[in-house]
């Protein structure tokens, strides 16, 4: 089989969409603890934290967990993905079809429900027996009442655990603690702080610890006071959740709680991240880490700039982040802006000041310290406006692209300074939903080449593998009849896409396996593709590379010429 011929045998329509929001990727692993240890943190007021003892190199395992001590689906996730190893299976039958073509699990995966409570599912007897063995024998009755409400993750993880509390308590009790000694609500200071920050939020947890208790027949065991442990394990569960999402897609699943992995601290400049491999959680090094330092994780996107960051920490996790970059002040990289203020062109100016009226009231949240004189406070705005555009959950296709053409149009951002890159995922996102393939191919295009690397250097990253992955699906199906007619347009302006679309199959095939795990599902997809892509092609791997790379720099100026003008 020819180059020319090789994709025609693997288009698929890809309706599954690949493109996930910017998150840090998380979840999160805990290896065999002898590579790290929980010991005062030098943060100020952070309480404990993770640590090294062993050296880690970029991409390493630092902590690897089999299943994290605590998984709770969200509500709307019930049913339809497996409550023990959160593996989702697709209820929409094209997205389930087109999964399946692609051998991505969520396509094939059937789920049945507990013929108790018919409100959890799970994928095999195996998962199910598990579950029932470990926690669901303790929550099945309590939430099968008809006319209950689907209880939040909070509840259901504080309920399972009074139930192994009350009937095993010698064992049980050691998990619980754990999970009660993290922060925030394992430090009297920590709870005063909470509630100081957030005093709906407090005692709204209070409220829905009480709740499990009650829920759960008002257990007792001797020696334990089962109402407060219950308020501790739901405050903190909300405070302290990773949140799960499926790997291929990224929709969001539950949440996860574990003691080793909750033990990592926050750092605007993480020096590990979290993968999910279902329903295996594992730390990686994102660069060398030295035995005795400190590990830690972003539990937000840690290239926003740094009073996003803080407002973000405040809201969801109602801390105040003392890591090294935010000590620093606010002069950090993700801060910084592309050109000055004084350059912007009177068009902009004039939005700038509709802009500064229409956000008024949110201004402050987006001026650096001591920045509110006019032009701070147009900048200010203009910031506010792209934020709500990502944040709202309503914008359409339309609303993104200006987002975008405001921030770089004005000459203050580059691509890579946020929010633009987070636009541009939910552009490309927003483009797939609408068919419109050839759009959100040159955006996963700019993804690539030129913003993901800026903002993560290391090519092992989830979210450039994943985008990777978008990308040659969408080259796949450019490669399709239906685009004949721009594919021969593309090959006339030297954009090779069966040739690049190998590029990105090596890509894949090297990082896949890096990035996630040998045996996770994502690695097990791209080197069947690989496998079966390669049976068919004549020429060697070393000949393809060196077309791929004679194709590249077509592609790099593909990237290149995505402006705001050719928006
Ligand atoms: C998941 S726990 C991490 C473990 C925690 N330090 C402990 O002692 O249990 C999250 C809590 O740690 C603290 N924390 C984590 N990162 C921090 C940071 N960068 N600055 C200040 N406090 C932080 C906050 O109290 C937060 O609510």
């Amino acid at each position: 089989m020819t180059i020319h011929g090789h994709t025609k045998s693997v288009a698929v329509k890809i309706i599954v969409v690949a493109f996930r929001p910017f998150r840090i990727p998380t979840s999160a692993k805990m290896p065999a603890d002898e590579g790290v240890e929980v010991k005062q943190s030098r943060l100020p007021g952070a309480g404990k934290g993770l640590f090294a003892r062993a050296a880690f190199s970029p991409g390493d395992i630092v902590v690897s967990v089999d299943r994290p001590l605590v998984t709770e689906l969200e509500v709307e996730r019930m049913l339809d993905t497996c409550a023990w190893c959160c593996q989702r299976a697709a209820a929409d039958p094209i997205e389930r079809k087109m999964a399946a073509a692609m051998g991505i699990p969520h396509g094939f995966t059937e789920v049945k429900s507990c013929t108790g409570c018919r409100r959890v599912a799970y994928c095999s007897r195996g998962c199910q027996t598990k579950a029932w063995k470990r926690e669901h024998k303790y929550e099945c009755k309590v939430i099968s009442i008809e006319d209950r409400p689907p209880l939040p993750p909070g509840v259901r993880a504080a309920i399972k655990i009074l139930g192994r509390l009350k009937a095993d308590p010698d064992h049980a009790f050691a998990d619980a603690r754990k999970i009660m000694s993290l922060w925030p609500a394992g430090d009297p200071d920590g709870l005063a702080e909470i509630s100081r920050l957030n005093q709906k939020k407090y005692e709204d947890f209070q409220v829905l610890g009480h709740a499990a208790w009650l829920y759960s027949g008002k257990p007792q065991a001797e020696g334990l006071d089962l109402q407060t442990i219950s308020r501790k394990i739901v405050s903190n569960t909300m405070h302290n959740a990773i949140p799960l999402s499926s790997v291929f897609d990224g929709v969001p699943l539950g949440i996860a709680i574990d003691p080793l992995i909750s033990s990592a601290n926050h750092s605007c400049d993480p020096n590990a991240v979290l993968v999910l491999n279902q329903p295996r959680h594992e730390m990686r090094a994102l660069r060398k880490i030295k035995a005795g330092e400190e590990i830690f994780l972003s539990y937000i996107e840690a290239t926003n700039p740094s009073h996003v960051r803080q407002a973000q920490l405040k809201d969801s996790y109602l801390f105040t982040c003392k890591c090294a970059t935010c000590q620093n002040g606010v002069n950090v990289k993700t801060d910084r802006f592309f050109g000055r203020f004084e350059d912007m062109g009177s068009e902009y100016r004039k939005i700038a000041d509709k802009l500064v009226s229409r956000h008024e009231s949110k201004l402050s949240k987006f001026l650096g310290p001591g920045g509110d004189d006019e032009g701070a406070k147009r900048i200010a705005a203009i910031e506010a406006e792209a934020y709500d555009v990502l944040e709202t959950g309503q914008a359409g296709i339309d609303e993104t692209r200006e987002a975008i053409k405001l921030c770089v149009g004005s000459g203050l951002w580059s691509w890579t300074r946020q929010p633009v890159p987070l636009l541009c995922r939910q552009l490309a996102t927003q483009y797939l939903h609408a068919s419109r393939v050839y759009e959100a191919f040159r955006i996963g295009v700019k993804l690539h080449c030129e913003i993901l690397p800026a903002l993560y250097p290391q090519e092992f990253y989830t979210d450039r593998v994943l985008n990777a992955w978008s990308v040659s699906t969408l080259i796949n199906v450019l490669c399709g009849d239906a685009h004949e007619e721009l594919y021969q347009e593309l090959a006339k302006g030297g954009v090779q896409l069966r040739v690049l679309y190998f590029g990105f199959l090596f890509y894949l095939h090297e990082h896949t396996p890096r990035a996630f795990r040998p045996d996770s599902s994502f690695a097990k997809v791209t080197d069947h593709t690989y496998t079966q892509i390669m049976a068919g092609v004549t020429y060697s791997e070393e000949e393809l590379k060196e077309k791929v790379q004679a194709a590249w720099p077509a592609l790099e100026a593909l990237a290149n010429n995505v402006t705001v003008s050719s928006f």
